[in-house]
């Protein structure tokens, strides 16, 4: 077999972005009725407590990096990226306002971070993605979160289109996005470039570009479940949320 040529990093960069173009779930049919104010409650309902499994597992599998890492500059690095989701003293975190939006959207926020009612799919394709970050090589682990350069266009539409289209859709229930916006670039910026420097052979190159595919299908095969689920031909399976499940008492929202 002839070794794969090894891209300049330029090039690299172009095949790693094209990946996103072709790929991201920002092109999944869910986001788009969700951000033309198409979705029922229900549904926004149903995408709030499955991206929650998201939200709650990115820490972990944060964790599941850093505990493989040996140089104190990188886990020092990276170790913020739990902080933005866990909180600090002073940062309420990125779950806390994501069970904020669950509350804006008549969901009782126990119920949500209890993760009962997930669906198998998103459980499976959230599940593969900590056990990737946990066996695979540094680069490829590292390259999975790059569809986190695609995020903040997806990001200021969701703020866009929530706030045009629902009545939940205020600066606290989002409270989780414009957030993201702020923190994402500066993980982005430091994991983009880790990656150009370290895929310094054709067959990193691959190995990484590949990483990145990986992630793009966890992120596609959670918006199918949802889809399937609730939107078309809406056959939720056995044991996950149904209408009417987990609200908020009325009067508490
Ligand atoms: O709303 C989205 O479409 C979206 C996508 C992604 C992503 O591309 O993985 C992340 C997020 N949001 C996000 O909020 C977030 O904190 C995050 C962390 C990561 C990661 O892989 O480490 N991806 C994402």
């Amino acid at each position: 077999m002839t070794a794969t040529k090894t891209a300049t990093p330029a090039e690299f960069e172009a095949r790693l972005r094209q990946i996103g173009a072709e790929r991201y779930h920002d092109r999944h049919p869910f986001h788009h009725l969700l951000h033309s104010g198409g979705c029922t409650p229900d549904q926004v309902r149903a995408w709030v407590i499955n991206r929650y499994y998201y939200q709650a597992r990115i820490p972990m599998k944060d964790a599941a990096f850093l505990s493989r890492v040996e140089d104190p500059a990188l886990r020092r690095i990276w170790r913020s990226r739990i902080e933005d989701h866990d909180g600090t003293a002073e940062n309420e975190g990125g779950i806390r306002r994501w069970l904020r939006l669950a509350q804006a959207v008549g969901l009782d926020p126990d119920y949500v971070a209890s993760t009962d009612g997930v669906l198998p799919a998103t459980k499976f394709a959230v599940d593969a993605y900590v056990h990737f970050v946990r066996d695979k090589p540094l680069l490829e682990a590292v390259a999975a979160s790059l569809t986190e350069l695609f995020a903040p266009k997806i990001h200021a539409e969701r703020i866009e289109g929530l706030l045009a289209n629902y009545a939940f859709a205020d600066d606290s229930s989002l409270a989780y996005f414009r957030n993201r916006l702020k923190e994402a670039p500066k993980d982005v910026a430091f994991g983009l470039k880790w990656v150009l420097d370290h895929a310094d052979t054709g067959e990193k190159q691959d190995a990484a570009a590949a990483a990145l595919v990986f992630k793009t299908d966890v992120l596609w095969s959670q918006l199918d479940a949802l889809y399937s689920a609730y939107v078309d031909p809406a056959r939720i399976p056995p044991g996950a949320w149904q209408t009417g499940e987990g609200l908020l008492a009325k009067g508490a929202a």
